[in-house]
């Protein structure tokens, strides 16, 4: 959590000028019950109109000086806390941007947007508290006592034995709420999650008919929820008639002193009156104080969440070499050896894979589900590094390029279709930032997604919502696909991405990119055999590891994998047919 003050240098002047604001406002506090003093022993014993409406008029004064210190303090603490949080939230978007995909995957997705959403709130909050109070409440809790002194040395003795009891009870409570805070906090995670979970699977949910499960999976964690909540409440529901009860019973003790010193001459009603309400600033100060200390806890323990992500190291070594002229005939990806095992994961996603792909070739890959395709693929624009061997690019190690000019040169096309809310033509400007309508033109055509985005209102200029929801599936592959070629790369990489069209379509973009350019080296992941069959060469793996490689016709023949799936998808009479 230390190290997140760092963003809150800018904010030194203000920083210091808050508590400072605060406290000037706790001095005309601590000074009005020594003027409502002087208005009862002074003006109304004597009936001196004049001099209670001057005294009055002082309170007012206080009263406003007050106010505004406080509003300027507020001020300070809100610029502070919100300039704080601004910076920090930048700097954490800018370093989850640079965590490797393995980083991301150790972390998880839903525990980076809670990072750098809820958490950056909870520290700002906490800033702005602590900026306000940690000064405020200790300097009215001592002060409110020093100022009992100069009323009354023998009937402050009250709070010297009262604000140890009041304090003992206080952060007791708070101390044994606290951890269970931490709990409520966990369970509240888990309502966060299971609904978002629930919200985005809305669908499949529905599908499978799982309603009825998922409302009594989130019944129980509302329970859960509601019974956490419940018992902490109910302690800290504690913390009010207790601490009412010691101040009740103190405050009956300072009437009864205050009493007896009156009728002996010692005290005058005015100051028993100025005693009572230093007796109640305290109070109101230490709950406020515990109430500090509870919101820094959970700041801290945010904090550190958000100081952890700050804290990852680059796990990957940008290389320096630029990936510029492509112009040798030596193979445009080349796999030596390769094996690749996950960040906590016991087994290896590939084995020993080895492989050349010549420029302007067509790679197909293919294996059954987890057989390790997209780890394969992911390797090229360097997403993971391998954990043995090497991946050549144009014969360089990709460890020794630049990643920004290793991904100019590569185009992927993800397994899901990922697109963002804005027209379809920004989306497009993803792969080519200078792109003119021929551009667009092209590579809707190749991408067989002319003839929709054609029909749609606009063309290029429709508006798709967030992930392009307003597509179907198939529309959203074919537009990722035109994004991939919109930058013309060296290296297209289809991972599963046409899963969702039909197989005619799937045939006519093979053949459209196959004509495209002869100088493009593509890799078409897929688990259909009809997608992979045309292919120069064509990898089969099963289980991590490389057991075919070749034509269709060779692996055909002596390929049992290979075989199998394809004589699974078109039976051997139909095959003969
Ligand atoms: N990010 C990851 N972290 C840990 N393990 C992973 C990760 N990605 C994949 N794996 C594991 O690596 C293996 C290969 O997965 P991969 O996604 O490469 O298979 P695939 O052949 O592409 O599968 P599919 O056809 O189902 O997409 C699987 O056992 C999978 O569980």
């Amino acid at each position: 959590m230390k190290s997140l003050l760092v963003y809150l240098k800018k904010y030194r002047k203000e920083s210091i000028l808050a508590p400072l604001f605060k406290m000037l406002e706790a001095t005309f506090e601590l000074l009005v019950p020594l003027v409502m003093a002087a208005v009862i022993d002074t003006g109304i014993r004597n009936h001196d109109r004049h001099y209670v409406i001057s005294m009055c008029l002082v309170l007012v004064l206080l009263g406003i000086v007050g106010l505004a210190a406080s509003i300027t303090a507020q001020y300070f603490a809100a610029k502070a806390a919100t300039g704080f949080a601004g910076a920090l939230r930048h700097a954490l978007f800018d370093k989850i941007q640079s965590l490797t995909f393995s980083q991301m995957d150790t972390f998880g997705t839903d525990t980076l947007i809670t990072r750098l959403t809820s958490d950056v709130n909870q520290v700002q909050n906490g800033v702005n508290l602590f900026l306000r109070l940690f000064l405020r409440s200790p300097f009215v809790v001592f002060g409110a006592m020093i100022m009992a002194f100069t009323v009354d040395a023998r009937s402050a003795m009250l709070f010297v034995i009262t604000i140890p009891i009041l304090s003992v009870v206080i952060f007791g409570i708070m101390l044994t709420t606290m951890p269970l805070y931490k709990g409520v906090q966990a369970n509240l995670d888990r309502i966060m999650m299971s609904t978002r979970e629930n919200l985005t699977g809305v669908r499949v949910i529905r599908a499978f008919r799982k309603e009825p499960d998922e409302t009594r999976r989130f019944r129980e964690n509302n329970r859960t929820l509601a019974a956490s909540q419940k018992f902490v409440g109910r302690i800290s529901g504690l913390m009010n008639p207790v601490t009412y009860v010691i101040i009740n019973l103190s405050t009956c003790a300072l009437i009864y002193v205050g009493a007896v010193r009156i009728d002996t001459g010692i005290l005058k009603a005015g100051q028993v009156v100025a005693l009572l309400n230093y007796m109640s600033q305290i109070l109101i100060e230490l709950i406020k104080l515990a109430n500090l200390i509870i919101q820094m806890t959970k700041a801290a323990a945010c904090g550190d969440r958000i100081a952890a992500v700050l804290a990852v190291q680059p796990d990957m070594k940008n290389g320096e070499q630029k990936l510029s002229a492509v112009e040798d005939d030596g193979p445009a990806v080349a796999f030596r050896d390769v094996s690749l095992s996950y960040k906590g994961s016991a087994g290896r996603a590939l084995e020993h894979i080895s492989f050349e792909a010549r420029k302007g070739q067509t790679i197909g890959i293919i294996g059954g589900t987890g057989s390790g395709k997209s780890s394969l693929v992911n390797l090229i624009p360097r997403f993971y590094d391998v954990s043995e061997g090497e991946v050549d690019v144009f014969g360089t190690d990709v460890r020794k390029l630049d990643a920004a000019s290793l991904r100019e040169h590569v185009g992927i096309v993800l397994q899901k279709a990922e697109l963002f809310k804005g027209s379809i033509a920004d989306n497009l400007r993803w792969g080519n930032a200078e792109a003119q309508s021929q551009d667009f033109e092209q590579a809707l055509e190749i991408s067989q997604a002319k003839e929709y985005v054609d029909k749609k209102p606009g063309g290029v200029g429709y508006m798709l919502e967030q992930n392009g929801r307003n597509l179907s599936g198939g529309q959203r592959q074919r537009l990722t696909i035109a994004r991939a070629l919109m930058k013309k790369p060296d290296i297209l990489i289809l991972d599963d991405s046409a899963s969702a069209l039909d197989f005619a379509t799937d045939a006519k973009l093979r053949m459209a990119i196959r004509n495209m350019s002869h100088s493009m080296t593509t890799f078409i992941v897929s688990q259909r055999a009809a997608s992979v069959q045309y292919a120069d060469l064509i990898l089969v793996l099963d289980d991590g590891k490389l057991v075919g490689k070749g034509t269709h016709e060779e692996l055909l023949r002596s390929n049992e994998v290979y075989q199998e799936i394809y004589y699974s998808q078109f039976p051997k009479e139909a095959a003969h047919a």
